[in-house]
């Protein structure tokens, strides 16, 4: 494709054979699916599973999907397939969309060649005062006509001169030598920056955004435990649970190393089972994955139970890969030699839940879910549903979505460390004494991101936090705000003691509003994506209030993520987001200093891209933006005064001379 690449117009269609290859355009697949390399897009450099478009009846039938929807079918410009996997009929193929600079390639370099312009106070102020100066240079030039002209000498020249005198040409350079400078400096501590302008901003910053999982905390977080819903929880025997962590997740085999997802790698990692391709021996296609026991001595007599399954692996037929607006992903796969098709989802324990028959979720789901989430561990759900061979015949995997992902089986809990990275203690601490708020915004769940942001000492040990649950309306019920106190606050001591629940409830209301309105403590708000969206949607009046005081964003899907950091920025806060993941795009897009955490040099996705994986990039940024700003200014001064001097000196030598 690429000798060709430039004869490609929209609605060719092309084969791709399963060598690696850079995209020359954006394309559509139509068959078979692929893994890419979408780095260049997104910052995040894991492999990313691609597939085709489902058959619908509509004519174009991309534009019927959501922009997530759209986004696993399709192909980017600039990123690189690593695997391409027909579906059985032939080889991959996937029609072009779009090429040139429409292509997201071209997108990436067109924000590199004309950034978005900033609406930066310096750059204005900079423009009213190089506005003033001529006014004084016109001045000078009216003074001059009028010396000369009485006294019968050459005009123009002599004007020109007392003009330009007063407007040194070298002030836009002087505004950009400090940003060059800071931008070599940036690079080797390996920050990289596609909008230089932007690096001025940087020493404005009064509030940064933080995502939480791979940025505050460790990406590969370590499983810590299984809770199924049912039967002994030690050792964990073959089953439904065991199949679910083999197989429901997206990770490939690529120069013979596992890679994916941290949490899928960890998962899976939990069973000791090995991935291997499908093959003759296994009765199956090349090109299907599957999971299969692996007989390693060792491991077999730490977990006898594990490996006394009766199925020889399990052959992965189809994935509806994971995005973050759904929280959720799931596979078809089958039992290596049985005919029974498996769907198995995991996901985000509310949104697998609803997913579920309500007689399998357990009563004492919500409380289990509370108990370990308040202890900081990221917990992910899990849930199975057999399809019946009979009518979910070998397609079965290309019905729609939502009728095979329904009436599951809850399966259970998977519960995951969640470890704070040894920088980022230190950093927020730093941030804090420098008077730089710090914001969590997060995919991950309330209690969860609560209790890490008081280990991360973003909120105060003795501070409170108070839940802000937004709810719409309701039939006749207005949308409204509760307000709760979060579990681990210390409540007053001032706080009257009663004993009946109204009376607590209305003591507690009372500690609510004086807290809010009178100061009288140091308090949070936390509140997650629905209640977020819910006081943009109806109390928009409130909104700035609440933002003045909240620090955690739970449950934020990317849209979300980014219309918070435009209404901060509504609040005059100049603010940096630090994020690593595709779920955090356009919340970097939208800040003033978005800093993508990436391997990747320069990626869309953000305006910074730091290589080392921590925050630390963050008050390194802020310094250097300092830096700067204090340089640039320092040299505007320099050059204004010394203009003015000439300008004043010139115009004394007019008045003297002739
Ligand atoms: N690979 C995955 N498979 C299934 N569910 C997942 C997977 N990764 C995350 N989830 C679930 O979806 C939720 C949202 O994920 P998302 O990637 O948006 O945010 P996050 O990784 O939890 O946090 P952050 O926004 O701080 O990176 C997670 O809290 C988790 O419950």
């Amino acid at each position: 494709v690429s000798e060709i690449s430039r004869y490609l117009v929209p609605g060719d269609v092309f084969l791709l054979d399963g060598k690696k290859l850079s995209l020359p355009c954006d394309a559509v697949l139509i068959d078979g699916s692929c893994i890419v390399n979408e780095g260049m897009l997104t910052g995040e450099s894991i492999p990313v599973m691609k597939t085709l478009l489902p058959l619908t009846e509509s004519p174009e039938p991309w534009k019927t999907h959501s922009m997530e929807d759209y986004r696993r079918h399709v192909l980017f410009c600039g990123t690189e397939v690593i695997q391409a996997k027909s579906s059985g009929r032939g080889l991959t193929r996937a029609v072009v969309l779009q090429t040139g600079f429409n292509t997201a390639k071209g997108d990436l370099v067109r924000s590199i060649l004309y950034p978005r312009p900033l609406n930066f106070q310096l750059y204005r102020d900079a423009f009213k005062f190089i506005v003033g100066l001529s006014a004084i240079g016109v001045l000078g030039l009216i003074y001059t006509i009028c010396v000369f002209t009485y006294h019968n000498v050459n005009v123009v020249a002599m004007a020109l001169l007392l003009l330009t005198a007063a407007v040194p040409p070298a002030i836009p350079a002087a505004l950009t030598t400090g940003t060059v400078y800071a931008q070599r400096r940036l690079k080797k501590k390996k920050i990289f920056c596609i909008t230089p302008q932007r690096i001025n901003i940087c020493g404005q910053i009064n509030l940064v955004c933080f995502d939480k999982t791979g940025t505050l905390t460790e990406d590969g977080l370590d499983l810590w435990g299984i809770l199924p819903s049912e039967g002994s929880r030690t050792p964990l025997p073959w089953g439904p649970v065991c199949g679910a962590m083999a197989s429901c997740h997206s990770l490939v085999v690529l120069d013979k190393k596992i890679q994916g997802d941290p949490l899928d790698l960890k998962m899976f990692e939990g069973t000791h089972w090995v991935i291997q391709k499908g093959s003759d021996e296994l009765k199956l296609r090349m090109d299907l994955l599957c999971v299969i026991r692996e007989s390693n001595p060792q491991a077999t007599s730490l977990f006898p139970d594990l490996f006394q399954a009766p199925v020889e692996g399990i052959a992965i037929l189809h994935q509806f890969p994971f995005s973050s607006g759904l929280q959720r992903m799931s596979v078809v796969s089958q039992k290596i030699g049985e005919e029974q098709y498996d769907l198995y989802m995991k996901g985000a324990p509310e949104t697998v839940s609803s997913f579920c028959r309500q007689e399998t979720v357990p009563s004492d789901f919500l409380e289990e879910l509370k108990t370990y989430t308040s202890q900081g561990f990221r917990v992910i759900a899990l849930a199975h549903k057999s399809l019946v061979p009979r009518k979910h015949n070998h397609v079965s995997f290309l019905l729609p979505r939502e009728e095979v992902e329904s009436g599951l089986e809850f399966l259970g809990l998977l519960v995951m460390e969640n470890r704070l990275k040894p920088e980022t203690k230190p950093v927020l601490q730093e941030l804090a004494a420098a008077r730089i708020r710090s914001i969590m915004v997060t995919g991950d769940n309330l209690q969860t991101a609560v209790t890490v942001a008081r280990s991360a000492d973003m909120i105060h040990e003795a501070s409170k936090v108070i839940i802000v649950e937004a709810s719409e309306p309701e039939g006749s019920a207005p949308a409204s705000i509760a307000w709760r106190l979060a579990e681990g606050s210390k409540t007053s001591a001032a706080a009257p003691s009663v004993s009946t629940a109204k009376g607590r409830a209305e003591a507690q209301e009372r500690l609510l509003h004086t807290s809010l309105f009178h100061g009288s403590c140091h308090y949070h708000f936390a509140m997650n994506g629905k209640s977020y969206q819910v006081l943009v949607k109806h109390f928009y009046s409130l909104l700035p209030k609440i933002l003045l005081n909240a620090t955690v964003f739970a449950r934020m899907s990317p849209g979300q993520k980014s219309s918070l950091v435009e209404e901060l920025q509504k609040l005059d806060y100049y603010v940096g987001m630090c994020g690593d993941g595709a779920n955090d795009c356009g919340a970097l897009k939208m800040a003033h200093a978005g800093i993508s955490l990436s391997e990747q040099e320069a990626s869309v996705a953000s305006p910074f891209t730091s290589q080392i994986p921590n925050i630390q990039c963050v008050p390194e940024l802020i310094r250097e933006g300092r830096a700067a700003l204090v340089a640039s200014f320092a040299v505007v001064k320099y050059l204004t005064l010394y203009g003015l001097i000439q300008f004043v000196g010139t115009a004394l030598l007019f008045w003297v001379s002739v």
